[in-house]
C-alpha cells in the first residue's frame, strides 16, 4: 500500500499517515459561509482538499473513505444580508429571505465547485439541521464545568482547558495579546468564546435551556464532525486563516465534551491565495468570484490546473502568466489525446493505473507540482496510458478535457496545432473542415479589430451570434479569438456559415 505522509500543522513536521480504520478513512473540512458567491480563494481549499480526498480513495479504495464538508447556513453574515434586502423591500419574512439566501448560493456553490472538477464530498451537512445536536454538546459543556451562562450568552471557559492554544503553538496569554479579541461585559475572561447568543424577535432563533438563541460559528463543526465521524477522526482541513481561533475553539470544545478522544489526529492547512501580498477576501474587498472567471472564457480545468502549480501550503497569486501556461498544457494533452490512435508511437493502453511515482508525489503531502512535471513528462514520452491515468487522479476528466481544449481552433498564440495533423483528425471526427474554421475565427478577429477603432460592432455581434447558433463556443479576449465545439455543436450549421 502506498505509504501516504501529511504535514500535521499541530506536531508541525511531517507524519506518516495511519487512519483509525483503513476501511473508514474520514476527513472533515471546514465548509463556506453560504452568503455569497465564492471568490477564487475560497476555492483553494476546495481542490487542495478534493485532490487529497482523491488520493485517500485511490489508497484505501473508494468506498472506503468519507469526506464532510458542511454549510455554514446559520451565521450573522447571512442575517444581514437578508435583512438589507428585507429593508430593501424584498417579499417574504426575514426567515424566507434567508433560506431563499442560503438555498441560492448552495446552488452557486455547487455549480461552480462542479466547474473546478472537484468530487461532491460524500456529506454535506447544514448547520440549520444540527441546533438540537449543538444545544446538547453546549449542555454537555456546562454539565462538565467547561462553559457558563450569563444572560442568555453561553461561553466557552478558555482557562478550564489547559491545552488551549497547542494547534497555533501559543499560549492563551500571547494569543490574547496578538488577537482582537471581543471583550464584553458577560465575558470571565478576554479569551472566552461564544458557543450560544441570544436572537431578539429580528432574528432567526431556536429554543434552548438559555432563551430563544442561535449558535455561535465554532461550536456548528464541533456537532457535525461528532455526529457524522464521530469523538475521533482521521484528518481535520481548513485554509490557515481558521487555524485561530475557529480550529484552536473547535478543539477545545470537542475535547471537553468528548474526554478521552482525539477529535482530529491530523491537522491540514492550505495557505492563502493572495493578491498583491494580501489575502484575497470579502471584508478587504480584493477579490473575484469563481463564476466571473468561467464568465470570462476561463476554463474550470485551468483554474484546477494553475492551484494544483503550487504546494498547498505555500501561499500563490493568481496571474495571466499562470493562466496561460496551465491553459497552453491542457492544450498540448488534449491535442495528443485527440490524436489519431495509428499516430502514436507508444502506447500503453492496458495502464489503467497511474505509475507509482506520480501516486508516491501526491502521497507525498501533496506534492501537485511534482505531479504536473510528471504529467507533461508522460506527455513528452507520448505514454498515453499512464497520462491518462495521472490526469485522471489529478480531478481531469480526458474526455471532457479533448472535447474542450484540442478544439478545431485555438488561440492565435497557438494556431500552429490548427494545421497539425491532430488538429486535423479532431476536425475530421467533426466533419467539420479546419480551413473553414480558420477563416471564421480569423475573420471575426478581423472584424472586431475593426469594431474596436470604429465601435460598431454590429458585425462582430451578427457573426457571433450565428457561431453561437451553431453550438461554437465564442471566447474573446485581449490574447485573441477562440472557437471551441460547445454540447450543442452542430457541423451542418457551421459548414453553412459563409
Ligand atoms: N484567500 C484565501 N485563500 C485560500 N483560502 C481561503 C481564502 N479566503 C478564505 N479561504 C478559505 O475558504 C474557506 C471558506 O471560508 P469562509 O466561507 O469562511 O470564507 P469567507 O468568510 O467567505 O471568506 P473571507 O475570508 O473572504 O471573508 C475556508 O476554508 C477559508 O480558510
Ligand atoms: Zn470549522
Amino acid at each position: 500500500m502506498t505509504a501516504i505522509r501529511l504535514y500535521n500543522t499541530r506536531s508541525r513536521s511531517k507524519e506518516g499517515f495511519t487512519p483509525f480504520d483503513p476501511l473508514d478513512v474520514r476527513l472533515y473540512v471546514c465548509g463556506p459561509t453560504v452568503y455569497d458567491r465564492a471568490h477564487l480563494g475560497n476555492a483553494r481549499p476546495v481542490v487542495v482538499f478534493d485532490t487529497l480526498f482523491r488520493l485517500l480513495r485511490h489508497v484505501y479504495g473508494d468506498g472506503h473513505v468519507r469526506y464532510v464538508r458542511n454549510f455554514t447556513d446559520a451565521d450573522d453574515k447571512i442575517n444581514a444580508t437578508a435583512l438589507a434586502r428585507h429593508e430593501a423591500g424584498a417579499e417574504g419574512t426575514l426567515e424566507e429571505l434567508i433560506h431563499q439566501r442560503t438555498e441560492e448560493t448552495i446552488g452557486w456553490y455547487h455549480a461552480d465547485m462542479d466547474a473546478l472538477g472537484a468530487l461532491r464530498p460524500t456529506q454535506e451537512p447544514r448547520a440549520t439541521e444540527y441546533i438540537g445536536e449543538m444545544i446538547a454538546m453546549i449542555q454537555g459543556l456546562i454539565d462538565k464545568g467547561h462553559a457558563y451562562e450569563v444572560s442568555g450568552h453561553v461561553l466557552f471557559d478558555v482557562r478550564s482547558y489547559p491545552d488551549y492554544g497547542r494547534l497555533s503553538g501559543r499560549s492563551v496569554d500571547d494569543m490574547i495579546a496578538g488577537a482582537r479579541v471581543e471583550v464584553a461585559p458577560y465575558k470571565h475572561d478576554a479569551m472566552d468564546f461564544v458557543l450560544w447568543k441570544p436572537s431578539d424577535a429580528s432574528l432567526p432563533g431556536w429554543e434552548s435551556p438559555w432563551g430563544r438563541g442561535r449558535p455561535g460559528w465554532h461550536i456548528e463543526c464541533s456537532a457535525m464532525s461528532f455526529e457524522l465521524l464521530g469523538a475521533s477522526f482521521d484528518i481535520h482541513g481548513g485554509g490557515i486563516d481558521l487555524q485561530f481561533p475557529h480550529h484552536e475553539n473547535e478543539i477545545a470544545q470537542s475535547c471537553c465534551a468528548h474526554p478521552g478522544s482525539d477529535f482530529a489526529r491530523v491537522w491540514m492547512h492550505n495557505e492563502m491565495l493572495l493578491v498583491e501580498g494580501k489575502k484575497m477576501s470579502k471584508s478587504l474587498g480584493n477579490f473575484f468570484t469563481v463564476r466571473e472567471l468561467l464568465e470570462q472564457g476561463v476554463p474550470g480545468e485551468v483554474i484546477r490546473y494553475v492551484m494544483l502549480m503550487t504546494h498547498y501550503r505555500k501561499p500563490m497569486d493568481w496571474t495571466e502568466k499562470k493562466r496561460d501556461e496551465a491553459e497552453a498544457m491542457l492544450r498540448k494533452i488534449a491535442q495528443f489525446l485527440a490524436m489519431d490512435p495509428m499516430q502514436k508511437p507508444w502506447m500503453d493502453r492496458q495502464g489503467a493505473h497511474p505509475p507509482k511515482e506520480f501516486v508516491d508525489a501526491l502521497a507525498n503531502d501533496l506534492n501537485t507540482s511534482l505531479a504536473l512535471t510528471l504529467l507533461s513528462k508522460y506527455l513528452k514520452d507520448q505514454n498515453e496510458g499512464a497520462l491518462t491515468a495521472a490526469l485522471k487522479l489529478l480531478g481531469f476528466d480526458p474526455a471532457s478535457l479533448r472535447e474542450r481544449f484540442s478544439g478545431f481552433i485555438a488561440t492565435s498564440a497557438t494556431n500552429e496545432f490548427v494545421s497539425g495533423s491532430h488538429t486535423m483528425t479532431f476536425c475530421e471526427g467533426h466533419g467539420v473542415d479546419a480551413n473553414h474554421v480558420s477563416e471564421l475565427r480569423a475573420r471575426l478577429s478581423a472584424l472586431r479589430d475593426q469594431a474596436m477603432a470604429t465601435k460598431d460592432f454590429a458585425s462582430v455581434d451578427a457573426l457571433k451570434a450565428a457561431l453561437i447558433e451553431a453550438g461554437v463556443e465564442v471566447r474573446m479576449s485581449k490574447a485573441g479569438v477562440e472557437l471551441v465545439p460547445g454540447p450543442g455543436f452542430d457541423a451542418a450549421k457551421l459548414g453553412a456559415l459563409r
